[in-house]
């Protein structure tokens, strides 16, 4: 498993007005795009790529054209809905599975409520989107279900991670294809497993209050 975190004045200006309490969910929403934007140029350096053939109005020439099979953006609702549009304006061509997960508010467990991916992943780069990685239970068992699909190369994108949550998925994923992108690890998680200082509830920030 791999750990890349993006060094920009940009990414971390973004992240500081996100972590912002005061900014509200319009400006939370777009900026949440625009991070994403940012992180997902880093996180498809390696995506896979072929020599294909164009004519230009002057002449023919060899350029570089996205391979199959196409790779495949999944979303963990709510929170990485958030973060969809911002990945797709880079990778437009990319086709979209969805997974459904809640961590549970006692527990801590990941209870996965929806699904809708492809059945067979085999061969397929495949580009998870959560903005919080806290225990990194939810992203656990998100990995887990795409490799028991057939996927092998894996790459996470997140804007925040603790780092509790990371050493476990370190120690979990050695040796794996896994690649986790991000634009910072924060200090610790507190009492309720809460990024500390973090940026508070992602899904509630974006979206509104559930519980
Ligand atoms: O690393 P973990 O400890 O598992 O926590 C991280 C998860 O918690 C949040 O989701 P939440 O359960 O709040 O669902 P939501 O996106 O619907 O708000 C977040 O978006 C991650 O999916
Ligand atoms: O800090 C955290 C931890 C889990 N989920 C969030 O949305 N925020
Ligand atoms: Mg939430």
């Amino acid at each position: 498993m791999r750990v890349l975190v993006a060094d920009h004045p940009l990414v971390a200006h973004k992240l500081t007005v996100l972590r912002d309490k005061n900014t509200t969910s319009p400006i939370f929403r777009l900026l949440t795009e625009e991070l994403v934007t940012l992180l997902a140029y880093e996180a498809t350096r390696d995506v896979r790529v072929e020599p294909v053939n164009i004519e230009t109005p002057v002449t023919t020439t060899v350029g570089t054209g996205l391979r199959k099979p196409t790779p495949l953006v999944v979303p963990i609702l709510r929170a990485g809905l958030g973060m969809l549009e911002g990945m797709t304006r880079l990778l437009p061509t990319a086709e979209v599975g969805f997974l459904g997960m809640e961590r549970h508010e006692q527990t801590l467990e990941a209870i996965t409520y929806a699904e809708r991916l492809p059945d067979d992943l085999t061969g397929r780069q495949v580009y998870v989107l959560d903005p919080m990685l806290a225990t990194g239970g939810t992203l656990r068992e998100a990995i887990k279900f795409l490799f028991a699909r057939g996927a092998a190369d894996i790459t996470c994108i997140c804007l925040l991670a603790a780092p509790e949550g990371l050493q476990k998925l370190r120690d979990e994923l050695e040796g794996k294809n896994v690649t986790i992108v991000l634009a910072s690890i924060d200090e610790k998680l507190d009492e309720n497993a809460y990024i500390v200082p973090g940026l508070g509830d992602a899904g509630d920030r974006l979206y509104g209050v559930v519980h």
